[in-house]
């Protein structure tokens, strides 16, 4: 079902906000819009008049030198005008866009790890390369062409209302019907196709991502050619809408040209019959003024419909961005006192219910989990239990449906930025970026001093990874960090957590896919440098787990077994048959 039109209403906060934000650059634009047709038209008239007038023979150059220097002032006036009218808008839509991608990047940032599940990456680089590059064409091709000439329109309309008021009225409707009907008609005719159009060409966007992140598996699976195929199968859809289109414009061109023949037509007999009944010679030099100064002014009108034809495409692009979530991003409810007791204090969790839809099964019932100071906490359970969705809970991505989850009695959900200075994180796939390896682990704490990083990175075991690299810390690594092992990745990640320094840090199967050798050694490190600190440590293996201080397993939403490795391991039968098949994987 279609949602209320949004585009330039009262709920739309994607376009109509920056109008407001930038207006008085913005009515420069437009005036200097307006200028600069004024000054083209303005042009033709006196070139107009001079031709004529010259053509008369005058007895004296001075006879025309009034027409002579008004045509060069017009003749530099009007590109100079252009120029700056072209930089003014263009700084106008850069800082608009700029304010639109900063806003977008919030809403993504905000939720990173819900809008990662909920959008497809193809879906994500739509929005990011298609709508906001929409956006700043509405307005560059429409809104300030359309403002630019209803203003022409109107100055038009009053100046010729001065001469012959019919005549008035006559231009009046036959230019309402290039700015009005023909934009009124394209956009009625070619919503539907318009909509196709997007909708194809997004399929297209994440096909095509698709493909790109899954090169090789299309390879491997001897289906490239079939992809292919697919592939030109849904360009070819876009082409076909395109030709309806391109059809459309051609006959609704055809039509403007035949318009503006016609006002050519009228100006010129309107102009014959008002200076030639005068009789006087002179008079006659303003005919081709009058019929020339409209040629100009075809540029301003007849570029509106092509435009305003584009206007369900915005609406389609405001109405995506305005399901994106709130934009504002969470302020932490936390003052600087109740970060000293946030330090190092207790995770409550508290008759915690979640589950992630009305369809999804109820990953946590009525869950109670207290984590103390300093205890290191390991989380089992089958695969699918809900042990990642627990640290998200606990990190205030996800909101529980009831219950409470309190970090040192504050809502997780309601620390905001300082979510980041309580708890690090050290999961599956940490992101190496394309810079160097100094910088990569300076992520942690930008404010680390050399010392710091280097120090990090000893304790993390990097020594003998970074003696390896040609320029030690300052070797600029591939993005993926595609040159270093599962084990030293993660090494790089417990470096950036060591720099981060925070008090709590949840752990989420950093070992997942190495060899048990590199495991053992990742484990000894991280629990060996992380001594003191709050953990609470998602993991598979029961081997290993003398580490933490407390086992606990998730079952059916809640726990099911808890207690220390020792006594479990001695007290519980099923806990001792779970650890030995554990051994034996
Ligand atoms: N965004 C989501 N929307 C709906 N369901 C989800 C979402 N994310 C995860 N799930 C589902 O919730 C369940 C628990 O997922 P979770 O990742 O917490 O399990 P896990 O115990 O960590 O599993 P594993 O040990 O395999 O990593 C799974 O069935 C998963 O499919």
């Amino acid at each position: 079902m279609k949602k209320n039109y949004l585009l330039l209403s009262k709920e739309d906060n994607w376009v109509r906000p920056f109008f407001k934000k930038y207006k008085w650059l913005l009515a420069l634009v437009l005036f200097l819009g307006f200028l600069t047709f004024f000054a083209a038209s303005a042009l033709m008239f006196t070139s107009g008049y001079l031709i004529s007038k010259s053509a008369a023979r005058p007895e004296n150059i001075l006879m025309v030198y009034v027409p002579i220097v008004l045509t060069r002032a017009f003749g530099i006036a009007r590109p100079t005008l252009r120029y700056v009218e072209r930089l003014g808008s263009h700084n106008w839509v850069l800082k608009m866009t700029s304010d639109i991608r900063l806003k977008l990047y919030q809403a993504m940032e905000t939720r990173a790890v819900k809008s990662k599940s909920e959008y497809q990456t193809g879906n994500i680089l739509g929005i990011l390369a298609e709508d906001v590059e929409h956006i700043q064409n509405l307005y560059l091709r429409t809104i300030f062409p359309a403002i630019v000439a209803l203003i022409l329109y109107s100055v038009i309309v009053i100046v010729l209302g001065v001469f012959s008021v019919p005549l008035a009225l006559l231009i009046a409707l036959l230019l309402g019907v290039i700015i009005f009907l023909l934009p009124l008609t394209a956009v009625l005719v070619n919503n539907a196709r318009v909509y196709r159009q997007k909708a194809k060409r997004h399929v297209l966007y994440n096909q095509l991502t698709d493909a790109v992140l899954g090169v090789g598996d299309w390879q491997y699976s001897g289906r490239y050619q079939e992809f292919l195929n697919g592939y030109n199968e849904s360009e070819s859809l876009v082409r076909d809408e395109d030709k309806e289109m391109n059809r459309y414009s051609r006959f609704e061109s055809l039509g403007k040209q035949v318009i503006f023949g016609l006002i050519v037509i009228i100006m010129f007999v309107w102009a014959g019959n008002y200076f030639g009944k005068t009789g006087e010679v002179i008079y006659l030099n303003w005919i081709a003024a009058f019929v020339l100064a409209f040629f100009p002014l075809i540029d301003a009108f007849a570029p509106i419909s092509d435009s305003v034809k584009e206007l369900p495409l915005y609406e389609d692009t405001v109405q995506r961005l305005s399901q994106l979530p709130d934009t504002t991003p969470p302020v932490s409810k936390v003052d600087d006192e109740e970060e000293e007791i946030i330090k190092g204090s207790e995770i409550i969790f508290k008759e915690v219910d979640f589950r992630y839809n009305e369809q999804s099964k109820q990953l946590l019932q009525n869950f109670n989990l207290t984590v103390s100071e300093g205890e290191v906490v390991a989380v089992l359970g089958k695969s699918g239990v809900g042990k990642t969705t627990l640290s998200k809970l606990l990190r205030g991505d996800l909101l529980p449906e009831s219950g409470s989850i309190t970090i040192g009695g504050i809502e997780s959900s309601e620390l905001g930025e300082e979510q980041s200075e309580v708890m690090g994180v050290l999961n599956q796939s940490p992101h190496i970026f394309n810079t160097t390896m100094r910088n990569n682990i300076r992520l942690g704490n930008l404010k680390a001093t050399e010392e710091d990083i280097e120090e990090a990175a000893h304790q993390a075991g990097l020594a003998p990874v970074i003696e390896k690299l040609p320029l030690g810390l300052d070797t600029v690594v591939e993005e993926g960090g595609k040159r270093f092992s599962g084990g030293e990745q993660q090494r790089i990640a417990l470096a950036r957590i060591l720099l981060q320094d925070t008090p709590i840090i949840i752990i989420d199967e950093p070992t997942i896919g190495l060899d048990p050798m590199t495991e053992k050694q990742l484990l000894e490190t991280v629990f060996e440098v992380l001594k003191g600190k709050t953990v609470l440590w998602i993991t598979h293996h029961l081997v290993g787990t003398h580490y933490a201080n407390r086992i606990i397993f998730l079952e059916d939403g809640q726990i099911s077994m808890d207690g220390s490795p020792k006594t479990l391991l001695e007290e519980n039968t099923k806990f001792k048959e779970l650890y030995q098949l554990d051994l034996y994987e």
